[in-house]
């Protein structure tokens, strides 16, 4: 049969089950659907979102996509087709079926007026040619704890604040408030809805097995809670009966530099614990400048994260700030008709003013690369050294550079 006759489509109630034991298989893990599972993800799916190919009665493709809020730089946030859930089974890859489903997500995206669509990328090369660039990378860090010169009688903050250790119901009441706050100060940070702490706290079905965190809060001295750790430690002790823990943290967010401050220098004293994995965390964060020593961080992971595709050009670089005011014209090339055009963009600290020109451009790129320059992760100028960015006028790319390019990096937190 070929791919021609196999028709893209949304999933009904009763066909989630299959739906999901498909995920489960392009994603090699053992198939597993209980029925508080399906029940969760039915409950909480918006199945006109729910896109699948059925082959014979069976599940061979599925993709799913849900409404998110992206926080772009300066704090503002634009409506997310937020991607996920992408798989082909092994028996019918490589037959377009994934370029189908993205072109009627995409689709049903722009009608709705979103202004970008997002994902997490299983592998780099799957996603630039529906015009997704990696708009906000991470980086992980091993930290040997015995190494950074931290003080090993650190008793607390000494600012006043003070650190509590809390348990997962704490976590539900206080989580949501402190990540709304968070989120609006983090640009790459996306929304999280109910749902997503059901999960993160063991409350809902998960696909994959969960364990019980360690979850400390960080409060100011005027009592404020003001950033939140969860870690898991591997309990591992070495033959010299010295103990060996790896401490992996799972999420870490602060509203402050003190409180981010205290909450690492909190994971790197707990007893035992001799060394900390980071989890992903954007590249210049604070962590390793608060190391005495910071080659005590050795950096395990570094990689692209967020993708951002611009599904409406205006919105979304209306919807942001730019740092050092310039005007600049852009030609976008789109081949799937989405958001391209040529724009005249003005910037400012106080936001943008975009509107479609006739003018001649400064600059010509990609779609997929406007995706990129959109967080302020990628440098124009670099683009332009690589050839994926076309300079029509000299030293334009330099001026999109200022423009686009931001002082702290992007950062999501979330797996989506
Ligand atoms: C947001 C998320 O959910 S990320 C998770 C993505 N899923 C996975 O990684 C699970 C395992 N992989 C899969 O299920 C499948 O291989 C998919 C979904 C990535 C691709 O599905 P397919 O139906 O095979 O893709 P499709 O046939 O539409 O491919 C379109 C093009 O992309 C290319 N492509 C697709 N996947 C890949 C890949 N992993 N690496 C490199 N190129 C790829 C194809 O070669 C094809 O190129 P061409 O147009 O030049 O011939």
């Amino acid at each position: 049969m070929t791919a021609m006759s196999l028709d893209v489509r949304t999933v009904t109630e009763s066909e989630l089950s299959d739906w999901l034991r498909a995920v489960d298989t392009g994603f090699l893990r053992p198939p597993r659907v209980p029925d508080d599972y399906v029940a969760d993800k039915l409950a909480h799916f918006d199945l006109a979102r729910t896109r699948g190919v059925f082959d014979d009665g069976r599940c061979v493709a599925t993709f799913r996509s849900f409404a998110q809020e992206l926080t772009v730089v300066g704090g503002a946030a634009v409506p997310a087709d937020a991607v996920t859930n992408v798989t082909v089974s092994p028996t019918h890859r490589r037959r377009g079926l994934l370029g189908r489903m993205m072109a009627a997500d995409l689709a049903a995206a722009k009608e709705r007026g979103d202004a970008v669509a997002t994902l997490i990328a299983a592998e780099y090369p799957i996603y630039g040619r529906y015009g997704f660039g990696p708009a906000a990378w991470v980086t992980e860090w091993a930290i040997e704890v015995a190494r950074t010169g931290l003080d090993p009688r650190w008793a607390g903050p000494d600012d006043g604040g003070r650190i509590d250790l809390v348990d997962l119901a704490d976590v539900r009441k206080l989580g949501p408030d402190l990540h709304q706050r968070f989120r609006t100060r983090q640009p790459g940070a996306v929304s999280r809805d109910d749902h997503w702490w059901r999960v993160d706290t063991g409350q809902a079905a998960s696909a994959l097995p969960w364990t019980e965190p360690f979850n400390a809060v960080y409060r100011s001295a005027a009592g404020e809670i003001e950033g939140l750790v969860t870690y898991a430690s591997d309990g591992h002790w070495g033959d010299a009966k010295q103990p060996l823990n790896t401490a992996s943290v799972r999420k870490l967010i602060a509203l402050t530099p003190a409180a981010e401050s205290a909450l690492w220098r909190f994971v790197c004293s707990v007893d035992w614990i001799t060394t900390v994995r980071t989890g992903h965390r954007a590249a210049d964060d604070l962590l390793t400048g608060l190391l005495p020593d910071p080659r005590a961080a050795r950096i395990v992971t570094q990689a692209d994260f967020l993708w951002v595709r611009i599904l409406d050009t205006v919105r979304a670089l209306e919807a942001r700030t730019y740092a050092v005011p310039a005007t600049l014209t852009l030609e976008i090339h789109d081949k799937d008709g989405l958001a391209g055009g040529r724009f005249r963009l003005e910037g400012t600290a106080e936001g943008g003013v975009c509107a479609p020109t006739t003018e001649s451009p400064d600059i010509a790129l990609d779609v997929r690369e406007l995706g990129a320059l959109y967080l302020g992760d990628e440098s124009a100028v670099r683009l332009a050294a690589l050839g994926l960015l076309t300079e029509e006028r000299p030293g334009a790319a330099a001026v999109a550079e200022g423009l686009f390019r931001t002082a702290r990096r992007p950062w999501c937190p979330d797996v989506f």
